[in-house]
């Protein structure tokens, strides 16, 4: 792949967006059918998959715990293992890839050896203390000093069983990570919620889905108790559906400039969470003055860039949790919009405030000056400001490879459909 410049400068088309893109594969699916493969015994083929910085991270970590991860072509993984992960012989180190270092954190405690899960700089800011003290709590060694990675975890071979209790409310991630080891436990596991309620609830039924894909057997006691048989896992085939999240930015670009964009998938048809986004952009330019965002987290960047061309203004709701993800989110999104025009976004303690204007575009169409969109190695700040540009002459988005996370080809999709961008610095 050829390296992409340090920044691209966007110049709004001229023209709706319109065109065929097929976006690519669920990242989240991806990560959990890659861990579930690996823990199952035998050869799992899975098409239709994400490869991008956090699956392949996943990958990797696999790898060097005796798995066998092949590449058959752009999409596929062959995944073939005992269905028992080996010691590695160096720390796991997965970036800034959340579910790969929250499902691994609890997985690893099956391995009989010392397992450190690491991360990059900013990794080691995103919590990860709820879901040690609920490993402790089953009865396995595991210790992060500052409440986030590195995690070192001295795994005796088995998950344990019995009760534990989940705090989900920072990340849905460790609800799926707890659930997605349980069935390798020594015996039945409960898991329950305690305290705040989790964020995205459509991140467990993904993990539960998946989870039966493989052969788990999991009842669900009441609305946040589940009890999973030590069943193990058994291999299989799966067809990852399209990346909802990714979508979202297809779907505004089009919402943007009055294109129409056929992703080849109805919103309907797909299982995450983000997809409930497609019904508050096809309101735009008229969405709603509060939009809740706790059960469509990752589509938050996209609809408060939307919201900016919006009649109405937007206050987001319900999305505390985005000031633990790749960045503080709530943060960088008012930032990077107030950088557009003073005041365009806005904090109010937890929420997201967005200044909406409808006449934005023209206002700035004469404008000659040039916004430095900064980006804070966060994929989705990087794609959703690229929307802006769409709209409003002079953007330019710094660090356009941080997309790589989940989307690769973000840029060559946009060029695709006949945005003009220029390397920039
Ligand atoms: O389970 C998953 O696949 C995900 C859960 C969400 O994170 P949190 O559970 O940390 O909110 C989401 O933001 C992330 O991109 C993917
Ligand atoms: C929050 C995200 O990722 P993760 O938590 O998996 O790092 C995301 O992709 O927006």
């Amino acid at each position: 792949m050829t390296a992409l410049p340090a920044a691209y400068a966007i110049t709004p088309p001229s023209h709706p967006l319109v065109g065929r893109v097929s976006p690519p594969g669920s990242k989240s699916i991806t990560n959990r059918a890659l861990l579930l493969a690996a823990l199952a015994n035998g050869t799992s083929h899975l098409s239709g998959a994400l490869k991008s910085k956090d699956t392949e991270l996943m990958a990797a970590a696999l790898r060097q715990m005796g798995v066998q991860v092949e590449e058959p072509d752009a999409t596929s993984f062959v995944v073939t293992s005992t269905g028992t992960l080996q010691a590695p012989d160096a720390p796991l180190f997965l970036g800034n890839a959340g579910t790969a270092t929250r499902f691994l954190t609890a997985a690893v405690a099956t391995v009989n050896g010392t397992v450190v899960v690491d991360g990059d700089a900013e990794m080691r800011v995103r919590p990860i203390g709820p879901l040690v003290e609920a490993l402790v709590s089953l009865g396995i060694d595991a210790k992060s000093p500052t409440g986030c990675p590195p995690v070192t975890i001295r795994g005796t071979g088995s998950f344990g069983q019995g009760r534990v209790e989940i705090d989900g409310g920072l990340s849905s991630q460790y609800v799926s990570a707890l659930l997605m080891a349980a069935p390798l436990g020594a015996g039945p596991v409960e898991i329950a919620l305690t305290g705040s309620d989790i964020g995205a609830r459509g991140y467990v039924d993904l993990t539960l889905a998946a989870m039966r894909s493989f052969g788990a057997k999991v009842e669900q006691i009441d609305a946040g108790t589940w009890r999973v048989a030590p069943t193990g896992y058994t291999a299989s085939d799966l067809l990852i559906e399209p990346d909802a999240s990714a979508a979202t930015y297809l779907w505004g670009a089009a919402a943007l400039t009055g294109g129409n964009i056929d992703l080849g998938v109805e919103a309907e048809a797909f299982t995450q969470p983000d997809a409930a986004a497609q019904a508050v952009i096809a309101q735009f330019p008229n969405m709603p003055a509060v939009i809740d965002g706790s059960q469509m987290q990752d589509a938050v960047p996209t609809l408060a860039v939307l919201a900016a061309f919006n009649n109405y203004p937007v206050r987001f709701v319900g999305i505390a949790n985005l000031r633990v993800k790749e960045t503080d989110r709530v943060h960088a999104v008012a930032t990077e919009l107030s950088r557009i025009l003073p005041a365009l976004g806005t904090e109010e303690g937890d929420d997201l405030l967005v200044a909406s204007d409808p006449d934005l575009a023209s206002r700035l169409a004469q404008r000659n000056s040039v916004v430095k969109i900064e980006t804070y190695h966060d994929h989705r700040i990087a794609m959703a400001f690229a929307l802006a540009g769409l709209r409003i002459p002079g953007i330019v988005i710094l660090d356009p490879a941080c997309t790589g996370k989940t989307y690769p080809g973000y840029w060559d999709m946009l060029a695709g459909l006949g945005v003009k961008l220029t390397p920039a610095s």
